[in-house]
């Protein structure tokens, strides 16, 4: 189809038609488009051209048996559904009972993602109706499962795989994404999946997570987000020999080939989506995590999740025990076991924060100690210290008991970023409850079983004192006949609402400081009643409000620092964030097309009546 055929069928000029096009198949987009139409014209949906059958087969469009009999009629798909019309509500209720009769999380990942697949916003509508049900089915701890078996869960395109054999063509294949107005990009090579090792293209699972997240937890719409896997090859012998796997079967590429092929792939990504294009780096390994995030966060629009993500909500925790220890951060000893990613990237932002504290680099990076698979980052170990750490290097004797540790150094927080699950041990936290009043455990490692310990060993062997929270969740804690619902620690309380704020006002660099700017606006968030059911986090069903509230915090900053590019800044943040998010609601198909007569007539029932009339029927 030419653009110009789609212009003339609209009558009016380029520009006009876009907005006009992409407003009422993407109705969420918030701004004016400025753009090269001519870009654009081979690659985007035209509604005025979609026959009837698309509103049922585009999961953007489609509302299954909510289209009412005049939409139907309208749109000329009467009899390709049956007669009866529902509404959301009713809908909701049958997907929230279909999914409570299947018993494995695996098969409730799948029921979700076929979902996705078929009705966007009626996913999403059932993800919003209860974020602590069913944010672990689409995220950890059984997206880690859905990685490691993606290649039974692989059905239907929900992103790009890029190929080392595709240099040179990366334009090329982002070109053969239908939606032409990508603002937000997650990627992955895979290597690092979780605390589940390289996964190669398996990873694709985590991407696509995320970017749910992006929606569900911060409203960005879901039309704005590409997830994208790099597959470079794995080191993964067992996937190399896995029949089911779906990437290339080739050792990882390295060195200059790899640096080159992201190189390209983030030009590609600005020449095809504009310069502000947000790019999330998710579950890279180590060197490359690292290395990437100094080479670009200064030349795009990007960040680190497993560093920066992870270091805003772990500080956040800190900042919120600070009010239950009236202990200062610079008045504590971290102690982490893992010096990768998250573990020095949370080390870093605790420095930012002991600075605003008024304390000096020097003394804070003292009161930090950290111990990756090779033991203390010490001076004098042999084979030296990794150099993204090189400033918490002790001049102290290598060792690799890090049980023994925990006393030596009197931690009074516990970090664990080091992938092994149980790593603290009944003796490490009975340590911890000797070494202060109200210890502070973070067992970070993702997914479950992979927490270096469960809320119940901590409250167990602390006599119920620490201040706990673990990566994925456990469930609530019973300790000396009382409840305790611990939180969790993840970086997905911060990374909805930093993307938010930062594709609301264009802004085109992300630095650490909006990190620390979503920390303090996540701890200032977290009330009493949260204190005492033990968790130091607000409730999941929170994080969309929070992520408005970081949004609106980041903006701030961000025009403060002259980093957005949305001017005149708008005069009410927090009404311009409530006007740019997703709504999962349906509208009504071109009301102002059409003016039939409601015909619908039904009885609207509660989601509750729904449960109950159909658990009575298939009793
Ligand atoms: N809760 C959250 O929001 C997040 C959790 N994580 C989790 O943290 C874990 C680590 O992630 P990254 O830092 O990105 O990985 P990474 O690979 O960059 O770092 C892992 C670190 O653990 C160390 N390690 C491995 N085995 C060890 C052992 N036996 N004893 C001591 N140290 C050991 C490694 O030497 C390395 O320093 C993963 O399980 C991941 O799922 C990561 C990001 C966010
Ligand atoms: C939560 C997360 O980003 C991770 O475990 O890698
Ligand atoms: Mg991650």
């Amino acid at each position: 189809m030419s653009i110009e055929s789609v212009l003339h069928h609209l009558n009016c000029s380029k520009t006009v038609a876009f907005n006009r096009l992409a407003k009422t198949v993407f109705t969420h987009i918030p701004e004016p488009i400025t753009i090269n139409i001519r870009k654009y014209s081979d690659e985007f949906l035209c509604p005025n051209l979609l026959r009837g059958m698309d509103y049922l087969r585009f999961p953007q469009l489609n509302k299954g048996l909510a289209f009412t009999m005049a939409e139907r009629q309208t749109l000329g798909i009467q009899g390709l559904l049956a007669s009866a019309v529902q509404s959301q509500e009713e809908q909701l209720a049958i997907c929230t009972y279909s999914l409570s009769r299947f018993k494995n999380n695996l098969n409730k990942h799948l029921y979700l993602s076929e979902l996705l697949d078929t009705n966007e916003r009626l996913f999403y509508e059932l993800l919003g109706s209860n974020i602590p049900k069913y944010l672990p089915l689409v995220y950890t701890p059984t997206v880690g499962l859905a990685c490691q078996r993606f290649g039974l869960v692989y059905k239907k395109p929900k992103g790009i795989f890029i190929s080392i054999h595709d240099k040179g063509r990366i334009y090329k294949i982002l070109r053969n994404w239908p939606i032409p107005h990508v603002r937000a990009i997650c990627v992955t090579d895979g290597e690092r999946i979780l605390g589940l090792g390289d996964l190669g293209a398996y990873g694709m699972g985590i991407p696509i997570g995320k970017l749910c997240l992006y929606t569900a937890l911060a409203g960005v719409p879901p039309s704005m987000c590409l997830p994208v896997t790099l597959d470079v090859g794995t080191n993964n012998q067992s996937l190399l020999e896995d029949p089911l796997y779906i990437g290339i079967r080739e050792k990882r590429v390295q060195g200059c080939e790899y640096d080159d092929f992201i190189e390209e792939f983030m030009e590609a990504c600005c020449e095809k989506y504009s310069h502000n294009v947000l790019i999330q780096f998710e579950d890279f390994a180590l060197p490359n995590a690292v290395r990437l995030l100094d080479k670009y966060k200064t030349r795009y629009c990007t960040f680190n999740d497993d560093i920066q993500g992870t270091a805003g909500v772990i500080v956040a925790g800190m900042l919120t025990a600070a009010r239950i220890t009236k202990k200062k951060l610079g008045e504590n000893i971290y102690l982490f076991l893992g010096a990768g990613s998250a573990g020095v990237g949370i080390a870093n932002l605790i420095c930012d924060a002991m600075a605003q504290e008024g304390v000096s680099e020097k003394e804070a990076v003292e009161k930090i100690y950290l111990f990756d698979i090779d033991g203390l980052l010490s001076t004098k170990r042999p084979g030296g210290i990794p150099k993204h750490a090189t400033k918490y290097g002790k001049d102290l004797e290598p060792t690799k008991d890090f049980g023994a540790f925990v006393k030596t150094c009197k931690a009074t927080a516990i970090i664990g970023v080091s992938t092994v699950g149980g790593a603290f041990t009944p003796a490490i936290l009975k340590q911890m409850a000797e070494n202060c009043e109200r210890p502070q455990i973070y067992a970070l490692s993702n997914p479950t079983i992979k927490a270096e310990c469960t809320a119940q060993e901590a409250y167990d062997n602390t006599e119920g004192r620490c201040i706990y929270a673990s990566g994925s969740p456990f469930p609530p804690v019973k300790y000396n006949g009382k409840e305790y619902h611990t939180g969790q620690g993840n970086n997905s309380y911060i990374f909805p609402g930093v993307s938010l704020g930062v594709l609301a006002c264009y802004a085109h660099h992300i630095p650490d400081t909006m990190f620390l700017t979503a920390a303090r606006c996540l701890a200032k968030n977290v009330t009493q009643k949260d204190l005492d059911m033990g968790r130091i986090y607000p409730s999941l069903s929170d994080i969309p409000i929070l992520s408005c509230k970081i949004a609106v915090d980041v903006m701030e900053e961000a025009y403060k620092n002259n980093l957005a590019s949305v001017y005149p800044k708008p005069k009410d943040l927090n009404k311009y964030i409530a006007d740019y998010i997703y709504k999962t609601k349906y509208d009504d198909v071109r009301p102002d097309f059409y003016d039939y007569p409601e015909s619908r007539g039904v009885q609207v029932k509660t989601v509750e009546e729904m449960v109950k009339q159909f658990k009575s029927k298939n009793k």
